[in-house]
């Protein structure tokens, strides 16, 4: 059994989502018990400065190693918190804050993901060994590096004789899918990045309440509103949503650019702001619906939600609405807490690292081989 910390910032840039976990089994064994979870709020000035550089502002290489060592104190500080009343941790696996992702091109050219918040100042801040750079050694494989959260959710939440879709709304909308594990003995597995989530919602929001509201609570602005269905049967037409898994997307693709294209293309529909809201909103569950319909050998027996956008209860509606007689329930209906999935797989990934277990799946990211994954940082103690 290990104690041990999962941090990452997900492409929302909203947080550091903390995770204090008990790990216990290596695979299909594997148990995980959160002892505290907790989202640490960046401050708005490193925020800022985040998404500016998420958005393509250059920086000089003194800024870029400042701001990686400024993600990292903050980091550190999210572990230190966590583990105050605490068990003391062990380990850290930590994420950091995705600033660049590429996926790999054609077979020929290798991805790059960039995360900041070195995993070498956590360590030696927190005095406790640290795993970061997770999505390296997928990439080194030919892989896209991502989604990673996959074969924690195989492991944690494969069901014997339904098929599950886990699909997460964090920044970027991911999902994956665990078939019946009698039936399927195994295979079938799948995961992608479907594409938009909260980002493009929460530019919107940013932008259509002149920077005085950071995201639609619950959804509520975009339930006053009605959504624009010849908006959405014309933004589907998205070549990124025509590809087929094995797939990666970020800010790059469904950002501030993508959101202004939205605004431009809208103006003939004379919408309000909060029928724009609610096309968005319908966009994001009609690309999940879209993709599963398209991509997976059958639907679902059931959807388990995770992430932020699983608060956006306007979103969950749709969803449901979409996708018919399909329950969708969130993952804490099966013992998982949707908020701090992804924090609590780093300290997953970061345990197995250590046990010389595999963390990537070949099958989601189109790596060539499963791969160790992490860089190990060892604390001075
Ligand atoms: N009550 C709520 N109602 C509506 N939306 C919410 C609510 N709470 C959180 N969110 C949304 O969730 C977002 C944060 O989600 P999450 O923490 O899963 O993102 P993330 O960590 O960046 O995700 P990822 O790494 O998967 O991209 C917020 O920016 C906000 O848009
Ligand atoms: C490059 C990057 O940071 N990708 C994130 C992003 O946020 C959601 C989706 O896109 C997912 O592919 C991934 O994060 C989760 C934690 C993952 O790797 O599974």
């Amino acid at each position: 059994m290990s104690i041990v910390i999962g941090l990452i910032s997900g492409t929302s840039v909203d947080g550091i989502d903390t995770a204090l976990v008990e790990i216990q089994g290596r695979e299909v064994d594997l148990q995980v018990k959160l002892l505290s979870g907790e989202t640490y709020p960046y401050l708005d000035s490193l925020r800022q400065e985040i998404l500016e550089v998420c958005a393509g502002k250059a920086l000089s290489m003194a800024e870029l190693a400042r701001l990686d060592d400024a993600i990292a104190v903050q980091f550190a500080q999210a572990a230190q918190k966590i583990q105050v009343n605490q068990p003391v941790a062990e380990l850290i696996g930590s994420h950091g804050q995705t600033v660049f992702h590429r996926p790999p091109h054609n077979g020929t050219e290798l991805g790059y993901s960039l995360q900041l918040g070195r995993g070498s100042l956590i360590a030696d801040l927190t005095v406790i060994d640290t795993i970061s750079n997770f999505r390296a050694a997928d990439i080194d494989a030919r892989g896209h590096g991502a989604p990673l959260v996959s074969k924690i959710d195989a492991c944690l939440l494969g069901h014997p004789t339904e098929n599950r879709c886990i699909q997460n709304i964090g920044g970027i909308s991911n999902v994956t899918y665990l078939p019946a594990r009698d039936t399927q003995k195994g295979t079938g597995m799948k995961g992608w990045d479907i594409g938009p989530g909260n980002t493009l919602l929460d530019i919107a929001v940013q932008h259509l309440s002149q920077g005085t509201k950071n995201y639609d609570q619950n959804g509520d602005w975009a339930a006053s509103g009605k959504p624009c269905q010849a908006l959405v049967i014309q933004w589907l037409q998205e070549p990124y949503f025509q590809i087929s898994p094995p797939k990666s997307t970020g800010r790059e693709l469904f950002g501030w650019d993508y959101f202004q294209q939205c605004l431009t293309d809208a103006q003939e529909y004379h919408l309000s702001d909060a029928d724009l809201l609610a096309t968005l909103t319908e966009l994001t569950v009609s690309a999940i619906a879209h993709s599963y319909r398209t991509f997976l050998p059958q639907m679902p027996d059931s959807v388990f939600l995770c992430g932020g956008g699983s608060h956006n209860l306007y979103l969950k509606d749709r969803l449901q609405a979409q996708l018919g007689k399909i329950p969708v329930m969130t993952t804490n209906e099966v013992g998982l807490n949707a908020d701090y999935k992804e924090a609590i797989s780093f300290a997953v990934l970061a345990y197995w690292r250590q046990l010389n277990i595999h963390g990537n799946l070949p099958e989601v990211t189109n790596a060539r081989q499963p791969r160790l994954l992490g860089e190990v940082h060892l604390a001075i103690k």
